[in-house]
C-alpha cells in the first residue's frame, strides 16, 4: 500500500492515542466487501436468500438488518440477481447511516448527496412504497447512474434530480421529515479500499472539505421540517469534517439538537470508516421561510383532475397497455405526468402533495416511476416499470433459472424460445425478481432488456 502521508499519521495519532497502532495495523487487513438485500423484492420467497446466505457464506452485518459481507472470492454484482435488484453491493460501514436516519413509511426524504445510491436505495426500501424519496446529485454525469440504481432497485416513489443544495433549498424550504446528507469529503476511511485516494489528502483538502460541508449543510437545514431529523455521515476520520462541523451547525443553528453520534472504526468493526451524527429540529421552531414549496398552480401545471391534453392522451393509451398487459398492476398514490413522450407517475406523500411544476428548471432525471413511452397511437413499457412490478401483476410472467443459460442470454440481449400459446408483453423473471420486458409472438420472445445494460 502507498505510504500514509506523515500529516495524516501526525493526525490520527492526536485523536487515537494508545489506539494508533491497533488503528494502522488494521491497513494490512483484507478489505471487506458487502452486500444488503432489497425489501422492495417482496415477491422473492425467503428461502431464496437463504439459499444464497448458505452458497455465498454471508454473514450478518452487526448495525443493518439487511446487510451482509461478502467473501472475496464470490462475485454478486455478475449474477442475474444483481440486475434484477434483489440486493446493492455496498460496503458495510456505509450501511450505518440509514439505519441511524430511520426512514419510515410514508416520510418525505431528501438525499441530498446521492450518487451512486447506497444510501438512497436503503432510503426506499425502508420507505417500502410509501411516502416520497428527493434523491439528489450534483454532477449530472453521477445523477444518470444514481438514476439507474434506484430504478433497478424497483423504488417507484423516488424523484431523482441534479442540483445544488442552494438551487434546491430555495424550492424546497421547510419540506421534509428528514434529510441524509452523505456529504463530499477527505475520504481517510476509504485508503484501504482505494489507495488512489491517499494522492488526494493533505491537510488544506481537509480544510475545504469541512468549509464546503457546512455550506451544504447551511442549506440542508433550510429544507428540514421543525421536529425533522438529519443524519449527516463521512467517510472520514478527522475531527474537522465531523464533530467541529457538528458542533459549528449546533452553534449556528440553535433550533437544532444533537440526537446521537456514531463512528465505526477499521480497528474496532469488520468494515471501513464511517461517521454519522442525527441531528434534530425543534418542533417550535420559528423560522423565516414558509414553510414548503411554492403552493401556487400554475397555469399548466398537472393537478388531480386538471390533467394537461397532451397527459391525459398518454394516460389514455397507457391505461390501454395496462388492461392488455398488466392488469394487476397497482400504482400507489400519485399522478401520471407526460415529460416529452415519456409518461411518468409522479409520487404522492399522503402528508404532503408533490406538485410536478415544483420541478420547472430543475434538471429531472426522473419525475417519479416511468410508465412508458408515447409512440405513434401506442405505450411501450418502461424499464423501470418492469422492476417496480412483481410478477403477479403482469399478465404474463416468464419464469427464468437464474442460474441458468437462458437468464444470462436475456441479460446479454438475446431472444429466447417460448410456448406458442404466449403473445404480447411479457415480464421476464428469475424467482420473483424481475428482469426486465420481453414480446412474445410466434414461439419467440424478442428481447427488450435495455441496449445499455446489456451484459457481455
Ligand atoms: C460520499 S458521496 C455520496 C455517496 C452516496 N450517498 C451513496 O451512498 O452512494 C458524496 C457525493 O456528494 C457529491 N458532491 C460533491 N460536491 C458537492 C456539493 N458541493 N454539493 C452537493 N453534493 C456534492 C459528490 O458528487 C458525491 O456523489
Amino acid at each position: 500500500m502507498t505510504q500514509l502521508p506523515e500529516s495524516y499519521l501526525d493526525q490520527m495519532r492526536s485523536l487515537l492515542g494508545p489506539e494508533t497502532d491497533a488503528f494502522l495495523a488494521s491497513y494490512q487487513d483484507p478489505r471487506t466487501q458487502g452486500l444488503r438485500f432489497n425489501p422492495l423484492r417482496r415477491a422473492v420467497p425467503d428461502s431464496v436468500r437463504e439459499r444464497l446466505v448458505m452458497e455465498w457464506r454471508l454473514i450478518p452485518v452487526p448495525w443493518c438488518p439487511s446487510g451482509y459481507y461478502y467473501p472475496e472470492e464470490i462475485r454478486p454484482g455478475k449474477h442475474p440477481f444483481h440486475a434484477g435488484g434483489l440486493y446493492y453491493i455496498q460496503e458495510p460501514s456505509a450501511m450505518s447511516a440509514v439505519e441511524v436516519l430511520d426512514p419510515k413509511p410514508g416520510e418525505i426524504v431528501l438525499d441530498l448527496a446521492a450518487a451512486p445510491g447506497g444510501k438512497s436505495t436503503q432510503i426506499a426500501g425502508k420507505l417500502g412504497g410509501e411516502g416520497l424519496l428527493v434523491a439528489n446529485e450534483i454532477h449530472p454525469a453521477r445523477a444518470k447512474i444514481l438514476s439507474e440504481n434506484i430504478e433497478r432497485m424497483g423504488a417507484a416513489n423516488a424523484v431523482v434530480v441534479s442540483a445544488s443544495p442552494d438551487r434546491l433549498a430555495s424550492r424546497f424550504p421547510l419540506f421534509f421529515d428528514k434529510i441524509m446528507l452523505d456529504a463530499p469529503c477527505s475520504g481517510e476511511g476509504m485508503f484501504r479500499k482505494d489507495p488512489a485516494a491517499i494522492g488526494e489528502w493533505s491537510p488544506d483538502h481537509v480544510v475545504m472539505c469541512a468549509a464546503r460541508q457546512r455550506d451544504i449543510l447551511r442549506e440542508a437545514v433550510k429544507m428540514l421540517k421543525p421536529g425533522g431529523e438529519l443524519a449527516y455521515s463521512t467517510c472520514t476520520f478527522n475531527r474537522q469534517e465531523n464533530e467541529e462541523t457538528m458542533d459549528a451547525m449546533l452553534e449556528e443553528f440553535p433550533e437544532l439538537e444533537r440526537v446521537r453520534t456514531e463512528r465505526l472504526w477499521p480497528h474496532k468493526g469488520e468494515g471501513e470508516g464511517h461517521f454519522v451524527c442525527l441531528l434534530r429540529k425543534d418542533r417550535d421552531a420559528v423560522t423565516e421561510a414558509a414553510a414548503g414549496p411554492d403552493r401556487k398552480t400554475r397555469k399548466g401545471a398537472s393537478a388531480a383532475g386538471k390533467r394537461p391534453k397532451g397527459t391525459a392522451d398518454a394516460w389514455e393509451l397507457f391505461s390501454r397497455l395496462r388492461e392488455e398487459a398488466f392488469p394487476g398492476l397497482k400504482l400507489r398514490q400519485g399522478e401520471p405526468l407526460l415529460f416529452g413522450d415519456q409518461l411518468y407517475w409522479l409520487p404522492q406523500a399522503e402528508s404532503s402533495p408533490f406538485q410536478a411544476h415544483w420541478l420547472d428548471g430543475l434538471k429531472v432525471l426522473r419525475p417519479g416511476l416511468h410508465l412508458a413511452e408515447i409512440k405513434k397511437g401506442r405505450a411501450e413499457p418502461a424499464h423501470a416499470l418492469a422492476m417496480a412490478m412483481e410478477p403477479a401483476e403482469a399478465g404474463h410472467s416468464f419464469r427464468l433459472d437464474p442460474e441458468g443459460e437462458e437468464a444470462a442470454a436475456y441479460l446479454r440481449g438475446e431472444a429466447l424460445p417460448s410456448p406458442d400459446s404466449i403473445r404480447g408483453w411479457c415480464l421476464v423473471t428469475a424467482e420473483g425478481c424481475p428482469l426486465g420486458w420481453g414480446k412474445a409472438s410466434g414461439g419467440w420472445i424478442k428481447n427488450h432488456y435495455p441496449k445499455g445494460l446489456r451484459l457481455p
